[in-house]
């Protein structure tokens, strides 16, 4: 089938990086004479027809970007099935022969919904800080978003070491570790706690306090970091906090990051994957493809089907998870 007409859309938790993609999808496309359109506001433009033109000029001093020139948003008319059939009549109605989506798994189910009722190609480009995208080693504005909460951890570390403090700082990452994990890593943090390793809230209660007993005692470490993701202690951050405080005595603060860590310009490892991503989405539907991801493994170009997606899990990095302990322990 002839791909004359290309749409993409933006949607979900933007990222840093969303804006090289777009750039690089536009420029991939007008290398191969294909006419590009972008979809404003995720979703919620497909069923409004809102859209507007993207050639080379629109993409122009746009690689280093955060946000996303399409806007983005979350759409729940467009989970109905009367959603996917206005999005399939709007497309068909401005002649589009593919759609392309930068977002994460809930993006990518949406382009699954929408092809139960659209039979020309889509393919997906996983867009999310949170790197829980199963098939892909990494997505885009996952490696701004480490960097945005590394430097605010140094910030805290000083703070919390003028006052011998212990800080309890939530990052992102909705049901994953992936943000936490890394940014725990990368700023020397004392302490971290992921979805994917957590037990109980008494066990993990019992680890910190272990780990605070051996600061109190060898006093080489007068603050503490503990990194934590979002939405895992039972109850909120403020309850493992009181805990904390009434178990040791100790002056204790809590820091939640929060949407900064979507912001800001990319780094250069996000602008690569996001230019790389983009311009192979264009090839691949070229060559055929449909109902896939694109994503890269061990620096390697894949495809993957959306299905897959939603079915499998990413794990954690393995040797990361290997190290922490050793590294993360009170000197
Ligand atoms: N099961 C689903 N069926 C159809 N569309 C979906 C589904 N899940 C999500 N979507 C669409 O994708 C949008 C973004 O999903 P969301 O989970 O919020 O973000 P992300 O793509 O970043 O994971 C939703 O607002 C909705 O429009
Ligand atoms: O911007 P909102 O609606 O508060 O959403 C916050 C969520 O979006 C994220 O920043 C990104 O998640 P998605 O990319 O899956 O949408 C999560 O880390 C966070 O839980």
């Amino acid at each position: 089938m002839p791909v004359n007409k290309i749409a993409v859309l933006t949607s979900g938790g933007d990222a840093p990086g969303m804006n090289a993609c777009i750039r690089a999808i536009c420029l991939a496309c007008e290398h191969e004479g294909i006419e590009v359109i972008g979809y404003t506001h995720g979703y919620n433009g497909l069923l409004r027809q809102d859209w507007r033109t993207l050639e080379r000029a629109d993409v122009y001093n746009l690689i280093q970007r955060g946000g996303t020139i399409l806007y983005s948003a979350r759409c729940d008319k467009f989970k109905t099935k009367e959603g996917a059939e206005l999005a399939a009549k709007n497309l068909d109605e401005l002649n589009v022969d593919a759609l392309i989506v930068i977002g994460g798994n809930g993006s990518f189910m949406g382009l699954e919904h929408l092809q139960t009722v659209w039979d020309k190609p889509v393919v997906g480009i996983p867009g999310t800080i949170d790197n829980d995208i199963s098939g892909t080693d990494f997505t885009i504005g996952f490696h701004t978003a480490i960097q945005t909460a590394v430097e605010s951890i140094d910030k805290v570390r000083d703070t919390a070491e003028a006052f011998e403090r212990i800080f309890l700082v939530e990052v992102m990452g909705r049901e994953a570790g992936f943000i936490a994990l890394d940014s725990a890593i990368s700023s020397g943090s004392d302490h971290v706690l992921v979805p994917e390793l957590f037990t109980s809230a008494a066990e993990e209660l019992v680890k910190i306090l272990d780990k605070l007993e051996v600061r109190r005692k060898n006093k080489t470490n007068p603050s503490h970091i503990i990194i934590i993701t979002e939405n895992l202690w039972p109850g909120g951050l403020q309850v493992l906090a009181d805990s904390l405080a009434s178990e040791t005595g100790f002056d204790l603060r809590v820091l939640t990051l929060g949407h900064v860590q979507r912001g800001g310009s990319p780094v250069s490892k996000d602008r690569m994957l996001a230019t790389r991503l983009g311009a192979f989405a264009v090839e691949s539907l070229l060559n055929g493809a449909r109902g896939v991801m694109v994503g890269e493994t061990h620096t390697k170009p894949v495809l993957v089907p959306l299905e897959q997606t939603r079915t499998t899990t990413k794990n954690l990095n393995r040797y990361s998870v290997e190290i922490l302990d050793r590294i993360t322990r009170l000197g």
